[in-house]
Order: structure tokens, then sequence, then C-alpha cells
């Protein structure tokens, strides 16, 4: 055989790059199915995510999306049907159960809603934090140190010597951020943060999390059935259905930090498939079948109607 259909063969059976090689977080095909008895739910059907270290995200769907189940396989409580799941050097598919509680110790760190799920009720802010650093073996002396240091850094270091209840809700869940800090992991994981908060103590707890993402350098995903959290991050991801539907990119003015523009994309996966919207979808009666045509620059997607003339089919 040639050289050159050696080379040619070597080429096309090249493996394509791994999906999200340089993502801290990928979400590639992520099925659960959750069975009771005999019947079957499919809370994930497919999903695709990708986030990169350093970003801050919001995750937002409405009730019976699939965001609890999602949250559920990247905090290491549940593992998904089939797919595959990283984050950072962890494989969350192929983990050991001593793994399991050595990447949820290290490599996440969490904040629910409910504030009494996030804080030892018994226990001071300060106490708090120094707890997840006790479990980490951070040697006793350096211990009380961070956990000032922490909360000095989410604006809370006055509530050190505070129980939870003489706190008020936002300083609560600043310290929650504080405690899923303590031992510096790479991913914070947010469940609805603000779900229990009026609007201004969720805008402190917003800024704490961004606090968290800027100044700490944590990866930042928080999930929601909120939209409006959007407003908060630069990236939103929507899922419908059990899969990512639809995505909101805010850019940032580079002199003065003034949001310049927000642009909703849909979100095509791997095979080519796109979610046309249900409101686009109603307004052309798009049904089982479109035509699509490849113009410059985009591609239209038309009513499979014979009423309905191409561009040009009169020429
Ligand atoms: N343990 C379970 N057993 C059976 N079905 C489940 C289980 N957990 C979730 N489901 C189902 O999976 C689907 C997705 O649920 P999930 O809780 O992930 O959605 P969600 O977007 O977080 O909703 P919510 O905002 O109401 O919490 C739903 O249809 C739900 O009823």
């Amino acid at each position: 055989m040639s050289e050159g259909i050696l080379q040619d063969l070597g080429s096309r059976l090249a493996r394509p790059a791994e999906f999200g090689r340089d993502a801290l977080i990928v979400c590639d095909n992520l099925v659960r199915i959750y069975q009771t008895g005999t019947i079957e739910v499919q809370a994930l059907q497919g999903l695709d995510l990708l986030v990169d270290a350093g970003e801050m995200i919001a995750v937002v769907g409405a009730s019976g999306s699939g965001k609890s189940t999602l949250l559920a396989v990247l905090s290491g409580i549940d593992a998904p049907t089939a797919g595959r799941v990283r984050v950072g050097r962890w494989d969350l598919m192929a983990m050991s159960a001593a793994d399991r509680v050595r990447y949820r110790r290290s490599m996440v760190g969490f904040v629910w809603q409910q504030t009494s799920r996030n804080l030892v009720p018994y226990l001071t802010a300060e106490q708090n934090v120094i707890l997840p650093l006790t479990f980490a073996g951070v040697p006793r002396r350096h211990r009380r140190r961070r956990a000032v240091e922490i909360l000095d850094v989410l604006g809370v270091g006055r509530c050190a010597g505070h129980l939870p209840r003489e706190m008020s809700g936002g300083e609560q869940q600043r310290v929650a951020i504080a405690v899923a800090l303590a031992n510096s992991p790479r991913v914070i994981l947010a469940d609805e943060p603000t779900g229990e908060l009026d609007v201004s103590t969720s805008q402190e707890v917003f800024d704490a999390l961004r606090t968290a993402n800027r100044d700490v350098g944590a990866t930042v995903v928080i999930v929601t059935h909120d939209p409006t959290v959007s407003g908060q991050v630069e990236r939103t991801v929507a899922i419908r259905d059990g899969r990512t539907s639809s995505e909101v990119l805010r850019a940032r003015g580079e002199d003065d930090g003034a949001e310049r523009i927000a642009q909703e994309y849909a979100v095509m996966d791997r095979a080519g498939r796109v979610q046309v919207p249900q409101d686009f979808r109603e307004a052309l009666a798009l049904t089982r079948r479109v035509r699509l045509t490849l113009e410059a620059g985009h591609v239209s997607v038309w009513p499979d109607a014979p009423a309905t003339p191409l561009p040009g089919a009169d020429r």
C-alpha cells in the first residue's frame, strides 16, 4: 500500500477530538431514568453541557425539567443511567464510594435553597466554616484563620460569632457560601440559592457568588427556575424536557463593565439537531416536516406548505 493511501486512511480513522476536552464540567449525552413500579420517568434525555473553568453560569428551567437531577449528578449524589460526566479529573460515572467522598470534600461546594440545610444551627458562623476544614484534615492552627478570612471576603466577618438564628436570611446564605468555599473547591453548585429571599437580599447573595467566582476563582453553577437570574450571569443555559434547549449570552463592555448585548441562541447537538421554540412553531404552523435552505450566512426554515413559495422560485 502506498504511503499516500496509508496517510489518507490514518486521517480518516483519526478519532474526533473528545467532546469538551478543555472544559471543566462536561455532561455528554446524559440520560437519567427513574423507575417507580412500572412507570419510567426520563428526567434527563441526552443532556449536553460544557462549563469552562472560571465561568459563572445559570441553568434555568421550569419545574420538572431536570434541574435537580442534573445537580444531583454533578454533586456526586446520583449517577446517570447513561452518558458521560466529568468534572475536572473526576469521571463521575466510574467513581468508587471512597472517591465520591473525596470528590465531594475537595472538588465541589454546595449552597442549597433552604438556609437551614446549609448551616448547623447550634454552631456559630465561624464554627460552621471550620467544620469542613476539620473533615478535610486542615491543621487546627490554620482553621480559624481560614474561616475568618473567607467570612471577611464575603462581607460577613461581623457574623463570625453569631448562630444562624441570629443572622438575616441573606447573611445566612453568605455564610453558607463561605462554608462551601472553605476547602477551596474548584466548583460551587448552588440550588435556588435565593429562593427564600427578597429582591435586595438576593442581590447580596449574587454579589457574594460573584466574589466567589471572580476573587476566589471558583467556577459557579446556579440552578434555578427563575429566568431573571440570567441578568446576574454572563451565560444562562435553559433546560427543557431534560435537554439543554437554548443559551443566553451577555457581553459586558470592556471599559465600564456595563451590559451591552443579550443574545439568545438555540443549542445544536452533535448530530446537528436544533429545537425550534414552540412559539416559532405555532406562529408558522411548523409541524413534522420543514424545508431548509442554505442562504448567505444563515439557514432558513420554511413551513411544509405548498402555498409558501421558496425564495427565487418564481425566477
Ligand atoms: N426520585 C425520583 N423518582 C421518580 N421520578 C423522579 C425522581 N426525581 C425526579 N423525578 C422526575 O424526574 C423529572 C425531573 O425532575 P427534577 O426534580 O430533576 O426537575 P426540576 O427541574 O428540578 O424540578 P423542580 O424545580 O420542581 O425541582 C420530573 O418528572 C420528576 O417527577
